[in-house]
């Protein structure tokens, strides 16, 4: 059985004692890094004594610290091979607990096919999984899927990376049957709801690929075709409609979708989906779904206890499955938290780390939109090759072009903020560098569960600075949470206030991440051109020298 579906798949006790060297194999990652001139290396018992951490911790030691540099080594044997999707899964590993609370909870299933046998699920749908690679049901995919075909509510939380968009949309498309609601009456039936357009686009081509070969009508919502659906004769032959909740609002409000018929209501991201930024528009999203019978279903790698209410109150009768433990990133990522000095030593550091080998594609995550455009121009400055840039201040177009490098294993590094945070599914992604500290647990574990998808090994490496410092332990307890090792002062630090908690990754930055340059983007990329003009010049005259001396 492959690494993937053994790791996120269930197994209600997960004894310890006797997967202790799987249990193992887990441990032992969460270090500590490059000691040049911006970063510090730690280990697990001691503390730099630049550091200044001791004014929120109660005790520790002031020694420096001996530890060889685990990184460096490793760093070493890394190689630069941009090949976004063939990284190899990993060779252990241990099941991952679930547990299911509800009432009359559905039997999970062991194979797909069992599908077909239980809820009649048509071969084609079947065979479509194991065209796309699906062979063995994942853990969320084990006990969700028949929940859902079970026609009951579900509030799913299971780690990143591990399926949870089959988990919806094999049973969406194995109960809406015939296409075009000929059987079902007229209009939408199913809505999947998601934070970001790029999400929404993703998991728009996961249904087309699995719905390949019927003739469901299956619409991405956006501007346009928003406009095309405003026609009601068009909009009654739609059977799903995957959308933003912004994009979905403007045209209920504009009295051009019609909702009365949707039998399935999908929440992906449902803790962003629920917050204070979108919970207006899914509260009329939900009310304008107005069939009594509807099953709604929400997801998510994380579900904090505000939004986990909020959810419940939303669902009838529903059943809880948490895979794994809730907000937790799989133990295949190993983690590093990394220290900096301050916010400008950060590039340095950064430059330093893609001057070694490393892993393409490499995600970075910075806090805000200019901090991303900054942080790309200064790479491209210091030709750091194929960098781009994601973030949504900039045009549809662009967004779409620079997703579609990503896709095609064009871009070595890829500079972005929370928008790509979530839900993005590209395998191949093997290195993410928060650069800037994340505002939540919720945001580290979904930012780094960006790589370590689909049975994949990841690396995350967090970089800190004494402004970051009162949020640390927060942070840090994750990684012991996930089997990483932390060193112990970092556990010693106190816990920080509630009030404090909610100013975590919110330290005022400037907007360019270099002050020393004072540059706009036109200006880097004139001269980033002029750099490759002389460089190629030198090229086409040592060519010339040779063939001369020839
Ligand atoms: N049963 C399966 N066997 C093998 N691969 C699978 C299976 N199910 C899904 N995958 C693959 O796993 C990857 C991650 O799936 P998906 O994007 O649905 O994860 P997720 O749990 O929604 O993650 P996130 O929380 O980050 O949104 C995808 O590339 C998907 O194709």
């Amino acid at each position: 059985m492959e690494a993937f579906q053994l790791l996120s798949r269930g197994g209600l006790n997960f004894d310890k004692k006797r997967f202790k060297n799987d249990v193992k194999l887990f441990q032992g990652s969460a270090s500590i890094s490059v000691d040049k001139d911006t970063q510090e290396e730690t280990d697990g018992s001691e503390l730099p004594a630049e550091l200044d951490f001791f004014k929120y911790a109660q005790g520790g030691s002031t020694s420096k610290r001996k530890a060889p540099s685990k990184e460096a080594a490793q760093s070493k044997k890394r190689k630069l091979s941009p090949g976004p999707d063939e990284t190899a899964a990993p060779p252990l590993v241990a099941k991952q607990r679930v547990t299911a609370k509800g009432s009359k909870v559905p039997q999970a299933i062991e194979t797909f096919e069992e599908l077909g046998e239980r809820y009649g699920l048509s071969n084609q749908l079947l065979a479509n999984l194991s065209k796309n690679g699906f062979s063995t049901p994942t853990g969320i995919q084990s006990h969700g899927v028949p929940i859902l075909l079970d026609s009951r509510d579900l509030a799913a939380i299971a780690p990143t990376g591990t399926g949870k968009t089959i988990a919806y949309l094999l049973p969406i498309l194995g109960t809406l049957k015939t296409p075009n609601g000929k059987a079902d009456g007229s209009g939408v039936r199913a809505v999947i709801v998601a934070p970001t357009r790029e999400l929404a686009h993703q998991i728009h081509n996961e249904c087309l690929k699995l719905a390949e070969g019927r003739k469901w009508r299956i619409v991405l919502f956006s501007k346009a075709t928003a406009n095309t659906l405003a026609d009601k004769n068009v909009r009654d032959k739609v059977d799903i409609i995957i959308s933003t909740p912004l994009r979905l609002v403007a045209s209920l409000q504009a009295g051009t979708l019609n909702l009365n018929n949707v039998r399935h209501l999908v929440l992906d991201e449902a803790d962003r989906l629920l917050d204070a930024e979108f919970l207006s528009q899914i509260q009329e999203v939900v009310a304008a779904c107005s069939r009594t019978d509807i099953q709604k279903a929400v997801f998510s790698a994380t579900l904090p206890a505000g939004a986990e209410k909020i959810a419940m109150e939303m669902l009838r009768d529903p059943i809880r499955v948490v895979v794994g433990l809730k907000d937790t990133p799989l133990p295949l990522i190993t983690q590093t938290l990394t220290y900096v000095r301050d916010d400008h030593s950060k590039l340095p550091s950064l430059l330093q780390y893609l001057a070694q080998p490393y892993n393409p594609p490499l995600l970075v995550f910075t806090s805000t939109q200019p901090r991303a455009s900054s942080l790309a121009e200064e790479l491209v400055l210091n030709n750091i090759l194929n960098v781009d840039c994601l973030h949504a201040g900039m045009t549809k177009k662009e967004r779409e072009d620079a997703m579609s490098r990503m896709r095609k294993g064009e871009s070595w590094v890829m500079i972005s903020t929370e928008v790509m945070a979530r839900g993005m599914d590209f395998k191949g992604v093997r290195e993410v560098i928060n650069y800037d500290f994340p505002t939540s647990v919720q945001s580290y574990v979904h930012r780094i569960g960006r790589t370590g998808r689909a049975g994949r090994e990841g690396k995350a490496v967090t970089y800190f600075t004494d402004d970051d410092a009162p949020h640390l332990k927060t942070i840090a307890n994750v990684l012991l949470q996930s089997g990483s090792t932390v060193p112990e002062w970092m556990l010693k630090l106190p816990k920080p206030s509630k009030m404090k908690r909610k100013s975590m990754g919110k330290v005022k930055r400037a907007e360019v991440v270099n002050p020393a340059r004072k540059i706009g983007r036109n200006d880097a990329i004139k001269k980033r051109d002029m750099i490759a003009g002389s460089k190629r010049r030198e090229k086409k005259l040592a060519a010339k020298e040779e063939s001369k001396a020839d």
